[in-house]
Formats: C-alpha cells, sequence, structure tokens
C-alpha cells in the first residue's frame, strides 16, 4: 500500500480549514481547495478563513482554487455539505489519473437518493477508494490543537489504517474501522437528534428531559444502524454514540443551536449550516422505508416543515403508548 504523503482538502469552509490543519500537523503536504478564485486567494494572502475565524492558517498548507492540482494529492478529503459533495466529486473525477482515496468528511444522507456519502463518491467517481471520517470534533477544537477522537471507516482495513496514520498525530486521534455504513448513519443522524434536544432545552423543558430525549434519540439511532447492518461497537462508539452526546449537549454545535432558537421561538442564526435540517426529511423516508421507528426525528422534521407546532410535537412524543425499553 503506497504511502500517503499529500493531502488536498476540498472545501475551504470551517471543517475542511480544520482538516488541512490536521494534515499538516501529522506532517503531510497540504492543499486546501476553495471553489471561489477570490475566497481562495483572500485565505491564501490573510492565512484567515472567516468560515472559521481566529484560527490561524499554517503558511505551509497551499490555498488554491485549483482542482486539477488538488486531485495530484494522495488522497483527498472532502468537507463540503453533504448536499454538495456529489457536486464536488463530479468536479473532481474528471481530474482524477489513479484509484486515490476520498474520504468523506460532510455529515448526511442525499435528498432524492437516500444514499450515503460514500455510496455518492462511489458513484460520482467510480475508481475512487471510498472511506468516512466522522466523530465528535468541532472545527473549532480540531484547528486550535485541542484533543480529538474520531472514526476513520473504509472497506479495506489495511486502507483505513493507512489512513489513520496519514492524518493522526498526539492530538487528533483516528481509529480505524471497516463499518462504513455504521460511521456514517451515526454522523447523520445526530444532527438531526440535536435539534430536537437544543428545542427541548430551549423551551426550559428541565435536564430531565434533556437526558431522556437524548437517550431516546441513541435507541432510535440504535434501530437504523442495526436495520442497515451497522456493528453495535460503531454506534456506541465515537462516531455514534460521541457524536450524539457532543452535538446533543453543546451549545458550540450549530444543529443544537438551531433547535435551541427554535424553542425559544426565535429566528435561527442566519449563514450557519445545520445539516441535521436538511438530513432530517431524508432520515425519516429512509427510517420509513426500512419500517424503522424514529419518532424524535420524525418530531424534528414535522417542525421543521411547519407540519406541527412544537408542543404539539413535544406532546406527541410525550403520549406515545407506553412500551418496553429497547
Ligand atoms: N464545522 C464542524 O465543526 C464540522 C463539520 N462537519 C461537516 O462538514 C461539512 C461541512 O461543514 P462546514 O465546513 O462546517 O461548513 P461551512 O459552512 O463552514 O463550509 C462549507 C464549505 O463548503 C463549500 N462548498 C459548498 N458547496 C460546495 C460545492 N458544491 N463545491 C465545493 N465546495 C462547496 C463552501 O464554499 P463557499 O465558501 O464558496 O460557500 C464552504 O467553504 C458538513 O457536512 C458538516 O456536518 C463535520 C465535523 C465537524
Ligand atoms: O459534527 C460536528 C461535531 O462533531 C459539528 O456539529 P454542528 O454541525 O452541529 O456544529
Amino acid at each position: 500500500m503506497p504511502a500517503f504523503n499529500s493531502v488536498a482538502v476540498i472545501g475551504a469552509g470551517a471543517w475542511g480549514t480544520a482538516l488541512a490543519a490536521v494534515a499538516a500537523r501529522a506532517g503531510r503536504s497540504v492543499t486546501l481547495w476553495a471553489r471561489n478564485v477570490e475566497h481562495a486567494a483572500r485565505i491564501a494572502s490573510t492565512r484567515d478563513n472567516p468560515r472559521l475565524p481566529g484560527v490561524r492558517i499554517a503558511p505551509e498548507i497551499v490555498v488554491t482554487s485549483d482542482l486539477a492540482k488538488s486531485a495530484r494529492a494522495d488522497m483527498l478529503l472532502i468537507a463540503t455539505p453533504a448536499q454538495h459533495l456529489r457536486g464536488a466529486v463530479n468536479m473532481l473525477a474528471s481530474h482524477l489519473t489513479r484509484p486515490v482515496p476520498i474520504v468523506a468528511c460532510a455529515k448526511g444522507i442525499e435528498h432524492g437518493t437516500h444514499k450515503f456519502m460514500t455510496d455518492v463518491i462511489a458513484e460520482a467517481a467510480p475508481h475512487a477508494q471510498p472511506a468516512i471520517l466522522s466523530g465528535p470534533s468541532f472545527a473549532d477544537d480540531v484547528a486550535r490543537g485541542l484533543p480529538t477522537a474520531v472514526t476513520l471507516a473504509a472497506k479495506d482495513e489495511a486502507l483505513a489504517s493507512n489512513l489513520v496514520q496519514a492524518l493522526g498525530s498526539p492530538t487528533f486521534r483516528p481509529y480505524h474501522s471497516t463499518d462504513i455504513r455504521g460511521v456514517e448513519i451515526g454522523g447523520a443522524a445526530k444532527n438531526v437528534l440535536a435539534i430536537a434536544v437544543g428545542i427541548a432545552v430551549g423551551r426550559k423543558l428541565g435536564a430531565s428531559a434533556q437526558a431522556a430525549l437524548t437517550t431516546r434519540g441513541f435507541a432510535e439511532l440504535t434501530r437504523l444502524g442495526r436495520a442497515l447492518g451497522a456493528r453495535s461497537e460503531t454506534i456506541t462508539g465515537l462516531s455514534g454514540l460521541g457524536d450524539l452526546i457532543l452535538t446533543c449537549s453543546s451549545l458550540q454545535s450549530r444543529n443544537f443551536a438551531l433547535g435551541l432558537a427554535l424553542g425559544r421561538g426565535e429566528q435561527p442564526p442566519a449563514g450557519r449550516l445545520a445539516e441535521g435540517e436538511f438530513t432530517a426529511p431524508v432520515l425519516i423516508e429512509l427510517a420509513a422505508s426500512q419500517n424503522v421507528e424514529m419518532p424524535v426525528s420524525e418530531a424534528v422534521a414535522s417542525i421543521l416543515s411547519g407540519r406541527s407546532t412544537i408542543d404539539a410535537a413535544i406532546s406527541g412524543l410525550m403520549t406515545r403508548p407506553f412500551k418496553a425499553e429497547e
């Protein structure tokens, strides 16, 4: 298996910028690609990205809008929003000259197709080796070099392990896995569940409700995982329970913050990506197609679409028939 000396990060948002810092700290030669020429030039000269304010971008990271140049890297990380991942990989595919690993770093499920991120990569770039990186990791924490642990999964264990070697450092600890689907489910579902918990906190429903909702959210994430063949250690691992705990308990989370604003009856913060908003409708479609009950996620989707008020959704959850805990 070849060593991965060079890394290109596609998408210069908060997460892409943090991941470029990760790869640079791990000793890789790093390119950060931004789709907008002026945006790339501005980041390259100021070493500052307004999407991740206050974090200085290391001088050795090359910031560019040249996709052909980025595509020559030994491995690629895609850090666009989930619904734009296909578009980004489509553009990239024509520049790929060999079967490189493409690591999805977005958390979500594609609208319309119900496909997870690595399936989208496999379709858009059939010769690539798809992988997924996910886990409890705020871009700001990661960029600042605070200790973080995530899961990195690929079909081939040796590949997953080599990708971990390429990105790991004393402050960024990826664990390798071959359970791609398990990792993808956790990352997608936890954003929806974090909106639910944010709503409960915004509504001042109390710490007991926050714990109950997080736990019942985990129960439905587990049910979906089981239906789609995820391994239980993945669901209880960093990319599942780990990321759920982080996102359902922190004001730093944009998904939690969206829920918080809704619960308070305020206008949600503008211009901040909250993937759960886009994942909610497709998550419940997917769950329905698998006959999996996800009442908390359904409540979030109903509130976001205007089909239900917050109070009706809370009452709906609390008055479901009593049942055995599973
Ligand atoms: N922020 C975080 O803490 C973490 C985020 N993630 C995940 O990473 C993904 C990206 O999030 P994040 O970086 O925070 O989001 P941001 O909103 O900060 O940035 C998104 C970036 O994607 C770029 N982009 C959008 N569409 C395209 C496209 N079609 N082609 C290329 N680039 C595109 C945007 O470019 P432009 O600037 O030109 O609009 C922007 O730079 C999400 O799925 C998120 O869940 C995962 C872990 C942590
Ligand atoms: O995925 C994340 C942390 O692991 C980031 O969460 P938010 O997108 O809710 O900010």
